[in-house]
Protein backbone atom coordinates (compact mmCIF):
# COMPACT_ATOMS: atom_id res chain seq x y z
CA UNK A 1 0.00 0.00 0.00
CA UNK A 2 1.42 3.60 -0.67
CA UNK A 3 1.96 6.05 2.19
CA UNK A 4 -0.68 8.22 0.91
CA UNK A 5 -3.12 5.34 1.24
CA UNK A 6 -1.56 4.32 4.37
CA UNK A 7 -2.18 7.33 5.77
CA UNK A 8 -6.30 7.75 5.20
CA UNK A 9 -9.34 6.94 6.54
CA UNK A 10 -9.44 3.69 3.77
CA UNK A 11 -6.80 2.17 6.13
CA UNK A 12 -8.41 0.41 9.21
CA UNK A 13 -5.30 0.68 11.45
CA UNK A 14 -5.27 4.49 10.50
CA UNK A 15 -9.01 4.83 11.62
CA UNK A 16 -7.84 2.64 14.75
CA UNK A 17 -5.08 5.35 15.34
CA UNK A 18 -6.82 8.58 14.45
CA UNK A 19 -9.70 7.38 17.29
CA UNK A 20 -7.40 6.05 19.95
CA UNK A 21 -4.89 9.45 19.59
CA UNK A 22 -8.28 11.76 19.57
CA UNK A 23 -9.06 10.06 22.84
CA UNK A 24 -6.34 10.13 24.35
CA UNK A 25 -5.45 13.74 23.71
CA UNK A 26 -9.18 14.87 24.86
CA UNK A 27 -7.84 13.26 28.02
CA UNK A 28 -5.28 14.99 28.35
CA UNK A 29 -6.82 18.12 27.04
CA UNK A 30 -9.41 17.58 30.11
CA UNK A 31 -6.56 17.97 32.95
CA UNK A 32 -6.35 21.78 32.36
CA UNK A 33 -10.34 22.18 32.82
CA UNK A 34 -9.45 19.40 35.72
CA UNK A 35 -7.01 22.04 37.51
CA UNK A 36 -8.55 25.11 36.15
CA UNK A 37 -11.78 24.46 38.15
CA UNK A 38 -9.98 24.49 41.34
CA UNK A 39 -8.41 27.37 40.27
CA UNK A 40 -11.72 29.16 40.13
CA UNK A 41 -13.66 27.64 43.13
CA UNK A 42 -10.16 28.27 45.40
CA UNK A 43 -9.35 31.50 43.83
CA UNK A 44 -5.50 30.36 43.64
CA UNK A 45 -3.90 31.88 40.61
CA UNK A 46 -0.28 31.38 38.61
CA UNK A 47 0.15 35.14 38.23
CA UNK A 48 0.62 38.62 39.32
CA UNK A 49 -2.03 40.05 36.96
CA UNK A 50 -4.77 37.42 37.80
CA UNK A 51 -5.35 38.20 41.44
CA UNK A 52 -8.54 39.99 42.19
CA UNK A 53 -8.35 40.41 46.29
CA UNK A 54 -6.29 38.49 48.62
CA UNK A 55 -2.71 38.58 47.53
CA UNK A 56 -1.23 35.78 50.21
CA UNK A 57 -4.20 33.19 49.38
CA UNK A 58 -4.21 33.76 45.98
CA UNK A 59 -0.50 32.34 45.47
CA UNK A 60 -0.66 29.47 48.50
CA UNK A 61 -0.06 25.92 47.31
CA UNK A 62 -3.19 23.56 46.74
CA UNK A 63 -2.34 19.99 47.12
CA UNK A 64 -5.44 18.93 44.70
CA UNK A 65 -3.88 21.62 41.91
CA UNK A 66 -0.12 20.32 42.40
CA UNK A 67 -1.31 16.45 42.27
CA UNK A 68 -3.73 17.60 38.74
CA UNK A 69 -0.62 19.08 37.39
CA UNK A 70 2.06 16.73 38.11
CA UNK A 71 -0.69 13.98 36.36
CA UNK A 72 -0.79 16.51 33.24
CA UNK A 73 2.96 17.02 32.97
CA UNK A 74 3.07 13.33 32.84
CA UNK A 75 0.59 13.17 30.29
CA UNK A 76 3.14 15.67 28.54
CA UNK A 77 6.18 13.07 28.92
CA UNK A 78 3.98 10.39 27.18
CA UNK A 79 0.85 11.07 25.45
CA UNK A 80 2.97 13.10 22.36
CA UNK A 81 5.68 10.75 22.00
CA UNK A 82 2.71 7.90 21.55
CA UNK A 83 1.14 10.23 18.82
CA UNK A 84 4.45 10.38 16.97
CA UNK A 85 5.69 6.68 17.31
CA UNK A 86 2.04 5.73 16.65
CA UNK A 87 1.46 7.33 13.41
CA UNK A 88 5.14 6.22 12.33
CA UNK A 89 3.44 2.75 12.99
CA UNK A 90 0.90 3.06 10.78
CA UNK A 91 3.63 3.35 8.15
CA UNK A 92 4.43 -0.21 9.07
CA UNK A 93 1.58 -1.63 7.76
CA UNK A 94 0.84 -3.64 10.49
CA UNK A 95 -2.00 -5.88 11.29
CA UNK A 96 -5.42 -4.64 12.23
CA UNK A 97 -5.02 -7.20 15.23
CA UNK A 98 -1.59 -5.92 16.41
CA UNK A 99 -2.42 -2.08 15.87
CA UNK A 100 -5.81 -2.38 18.18
CA UNK A 101 -3.93 -3.92 20.71
CA UNK A 102 -1.41 -1.10 20.60
CA UNK A 103 -3.28 1.36 20.76
CA UNK A 104 -6.18 -0.10 23.28
CA UNK A 105 -3.25 -0.83 25.75
CA UNK A 106 -1.50 2.23 25.44
CA UNK A 107 -4.79 4.05 26.03
CA UNK A 108 -6.08 2.26 28.16
CA UNK A 109 -3.02 2.80 30.62
CA UNK A 110 -3.05 6.63 30.57
CA UNK A 111 -6.78 6.79 31.78
CA UNK A 112 -5.91 4.50 34.49
CA UNK A 113 -2.58 6.49 35.43
CA UNK A 114 -5.08 9.21 35.76
CA UNK A 115 -7.18 7.81 37.74
CA UNK A 116 -4.62 6.36 40.12
CA UNK A 117 -2.81 9.45 40.00
CA UNK A 118 -6.16 11.88 40.85
CA UNK A 119 -7.84 9.07 43.09
CA UNK A 120 -5.34 8.54 44.37
CA UNK A 121 -4.58 4.67 44.30
CA UNK A 122 -2.54 3.13 46.23
CA UNK A 123 1.11 2.23 44.98
CA UNK A 124 2.21 0.74 42.51
CA UNK A 125 -1.43 1.28 40.61
CA UNK A 126 0.09 4.90 38.79
CA UNK A 127 3.56 3.18 38.65
CA UNK A 128 2.22 0.54 36.53
CA UNK A 129 -0.23 2.61 34.38
CA UNK A 130 2.65 4.69 33.26
CA UNK A 131 4.84 0.92 32.69
CA UNK A 132 2.24 -0.33 30.57
CA UNK A 133 1.52 2.54 28.48
CA UNK A 134 5.37 3.35 28.14
CA UNK A 135 5.44 -0.59 26.93
CA UNK A 136 3.07 -0.04 24.25
CA UNK A 137 5.25 2.69 22.60
CA UNK A 138 8.64 1.32 22.93
CA UNK A 139 7.15 -2.03 21.19
CA UNK A 140 5.53 0.20 18.39
CA UNK A 141 9.06 2.17 17.88
CA UNK A 142 10.96 -1.34 17.89
CA UNK A 143 8.87 -2.21 15.03
CA UNK A 144 9.38 1.16 13.26
CA UNK A 145 13.32 0.97 14.09
CA UNK A 146 13.26 -2.39 12.42
CA UNK A 147 11.17 -1.23 9.40
CA UNK A 148 12.81 2.20 8.87
CA UNK A 149 16.18 1.39 8.64
CA UNK A 150 16.66 -1.33 6.19
N1 LIG B 1 8.89 12.54 35.16
C1 LIG B 1 8.49 11.35 35.84
C2 LIG B 1 9.28 10.17 35.24
C3 LIG B 1 8.88 8.78 35.78
C4 LIG B 1 7.37 8.55 35.72
O1 LIG B 1 6.67 9.02 34.78
N2 LIG B 1 6.85 7.87 36.73
C5 LIG B 1 5.42 7.65 36.82
C6 LIG B 1 5.15 6.34 37.60
S1 LIG B 1 5.76 6.36 39.23
C7 LIG B 1 4.68 8.79 37.46
O2 LIG B 1 3.46 8.75 37.53
N3 LIG B 1 5.41 9.81 37.99
C8 LIG B 1 4.83 10.92 38.69
C9 LIG B 1 4.90 12.20 37.95
O3 LIG B 1 5.39 12.27 36.80
O4 LIG B 1 4.39 13.20 38.51
C10 LIG B 1 8.75 11.53 37.35
O5 LIG B 1 9.45 12.47 37.71
O6 LIG B 1 8.20 10.75 38.15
Amino acid sequence: MAASSLLSFENEVFGLYAWYATAVTLKMMFMSLYVSQYRLRRRIVVNPEDVRGDKEKAFRIDPDIERGRRCHRNDMENIPPFLVVGLLYVLTAPTVSSATWHFRIFVISRFFHTVAYLTPLPQPSRALGYFVGMCATVSMAINVLKIGHM
